[in-house]
């Protein structure tokens, strides 16, 4: 059934636009699960290859034509060699998000926020599970460079991995505070402002949560605590100290923190 005439001159029928409609959207997808490896480059190639071919079939140029077909036999051969380990990795994501019903994932690309928070609640939950205590400070606007300095420089990319291995009882760095900034593990094993008991609630909290309380209330970080004793997450901010949080509200608060520092990156982009 034709639809209408493009140009008045090519009919298109519904199956096109369906056709179109359907390349397109797996173009897509298999570029999103391809963003950021090498293989890029490799559309980019591809793409130019596929333009040099098209525009060589539209001047008649026979061996041009000749040539680019073949190669492109060849380069397919050459592509699955190539970028083994880059389609590997492909595969096996699709494979985990449909194993995990996490199509979503797939998919939608989560914000870089989404996944920083993804991450830390992961490393929290471990630690909490394994009752590794740990102590995270989350600067916001308020620079933390002083207490940084108190402890070892990293300025690593925030990974669940590396923080729990920062907190693993008995590693070096695992006494006192991580600091991080909203792109990156700034700093381990810090030491933080040492508080003066100042309530008679404060008397019940042991040094790392009221070390927590402290900092939090002379900035605007956000800090969260696990606990070596009973395994329970804890989050200061300002005045007060939540006690008893899932892993699912740690993330969230995450968010609500550095969700102004992530939307001004965005903008300026
Ligand atoms: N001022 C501080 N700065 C950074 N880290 C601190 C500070 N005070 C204590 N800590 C950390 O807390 C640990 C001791 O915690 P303590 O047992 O006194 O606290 P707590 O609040 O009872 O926590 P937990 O429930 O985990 O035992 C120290 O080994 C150190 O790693």
């Amino acid at each position: 059934m034709n639809l209408f005439k493009l140009f008045g001159v090519i009919d298109v029928r519904f199956a096109d636009i369906l056709d179109i409609f359907l390349v397109s959207i797996v173009a897509y997808y298999v570029f999103l699960l391809f963003r950021g490896t090498r293989a890029v480059q490799m559309f980019v190639g591809g793409g130019l290859l596929l333009i040099g071919w098209i525009l060589a079939q539209w001047w008649d140029l026979h061996t041009v034509v000749w040539l680019l077909s073949n190669l492109a036999t060849l380069g397919i051969i050459a592509i699955v060699i190539l970028f083994q380990p880059e389609i590997r990795g492909a595969l096996t994501r699709i494979g985990q998000s449909v194993g995990k019903m996490n199509l979503k994932n797939l998919f939608f690309h989560q914000s870089g926020l989404e996944l920083i928070a993804e991450e830390i609640g992961a490393a929290v939950q471990d630690l909490a599970k394994n009752q590794f205590g740990a102590l995270i400070v989350l600067e916001n606007r308020v620079g933390l460079r002083n207490y940084a300095d108190t402890g070892e420089l990293l300025n690593a990319r925030i990974s669940s991995r590396l923080l729990r291995a920062l907190f693993f009882p008995n590693s070096a760095l695992h006494d006192g505070a991580v600091i991080l900034n909203s792109h990156s593990i700034v700093a381990a094993g810090c030491i933080l402002p040492l508080p003066a008991i100042t309530s008679e609630q404060d008397s019940g909290y042991g040094m790392r949560h009221r070390a927590a309380k402290a900092l939090a209330a002379e900035c605007d970080a956000m800090v969260i605590v696990v606990s070596e004793e009973t395994g329970y997450i804890s989050i200061a901010y300002r005045a007060s100290l939540r006690r008893k949080l899932s892993v699912k509200e740690v993330e969230e608060e995450i968010k609500r923190h550095w969700h102004d520092l992530f939307e001004g990156d965005s903008s300026k982009k």
